[in-house]
């Protein structure tokens, strides 16, 4: 199948499911026969993910506000020059775990990082770049954290060990950027079964799937 290339963008707090559902979504889109790129941020480049391990990793004293704000938009410069643009250009469906909007919620929302700052290092880093459609996905934080102490039993990365202050600045940023922006976002409510969130994420997409918007 042919047609152009869509740029779809998962975002939420931890643990609500967005790697969960980014993969759901590749493989039904590769159902209708279309190219799909499933990759994630901070990551998708071999550069790109060396700079997520410096990001990520627990060792050492970790990064001021503003050099981790930089080191994120570093890594979503290679990304969307070295994957997801050439993706985009060849007509595939990328598919992508967090992008800008995690940036703006967790280092301008989270951290203090002025907003248009935030996007003035998209615009030189990545050209200004902008998700086709963006999926909020949220769940309750109860539930969250019960799924993170399963999940991450041997302990959180650096960024979602920050304290419940922290993560709860980073969803109400979230939610006041999605309202700001309601022609590219769509709210999925992430909470039960993933075979439901999945049909939540698919009607959100059908739209872009029947080329009107
Ligand atoms: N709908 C669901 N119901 C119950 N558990 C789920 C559901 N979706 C995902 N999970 C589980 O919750 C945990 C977190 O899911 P997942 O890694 O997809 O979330 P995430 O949003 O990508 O998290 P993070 O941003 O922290 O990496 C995983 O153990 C996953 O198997
Ligand atoms: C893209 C991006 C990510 N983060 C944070 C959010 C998470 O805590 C980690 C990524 O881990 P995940 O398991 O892959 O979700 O990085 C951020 O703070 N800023 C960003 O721009």
């Amino acid at each position: 199948m042919t047609g152009p290339g869509r740029f779809i963008v998962l975002e939420g707090g931890e643990g609500v499911g967005k790697s969960t559902q980014a993969r759901l979504l590749a493989d039904a889109l590769r159902a209708t026969g279309r190219e799909v790129v499933l990759t994630r941020e901070p990551g998708g480049t071999s550069g790109a993910e060396a700079i997520r391990g410096l990001l990520l990793n627990t060792e050492g004293e970790g990064w001021g506000m503003r050099a981790e704000a930089l080191l994120f938009a570093a890594a979503r410069a290679d990304h969307v020059d070295r994957l997801i643009r050439p993706a985009l250009a060849r007509g595939a469906w990328v598919v992508c775990d967090r992008f800008l909007d995690s940036s703006r919620a967790y280092q301008g929302g989270g951290g203090g990082i002025d907003d248009a700052e935030l996007l003035d290092l998209h615009r030189i880093g990545s050209q200004g770049l902008l998700p086709d459609l963006t999926l909020l996905v949220a769940v309750p934080p109860a539930v969250t954290a019960q799924r993170l102490a399963l999940r991450d039993a041997d302990g959180a990365d650096r960024i979602g060990g920050r304290g419940a202050d922290f993560h709860a600045r980073v969803a109400a940023r979230f939610a006041a950027i999605a309202a700001q922006e309601p022609q590219r976002y769509a709210a999925i409510d992430g909470h039960g079964d993933a075979d439901r969130v999945h049909a939540a994420i698919m009607a959100a997409l059908a739209p872009l799937l029947a080329g009107r918007a």
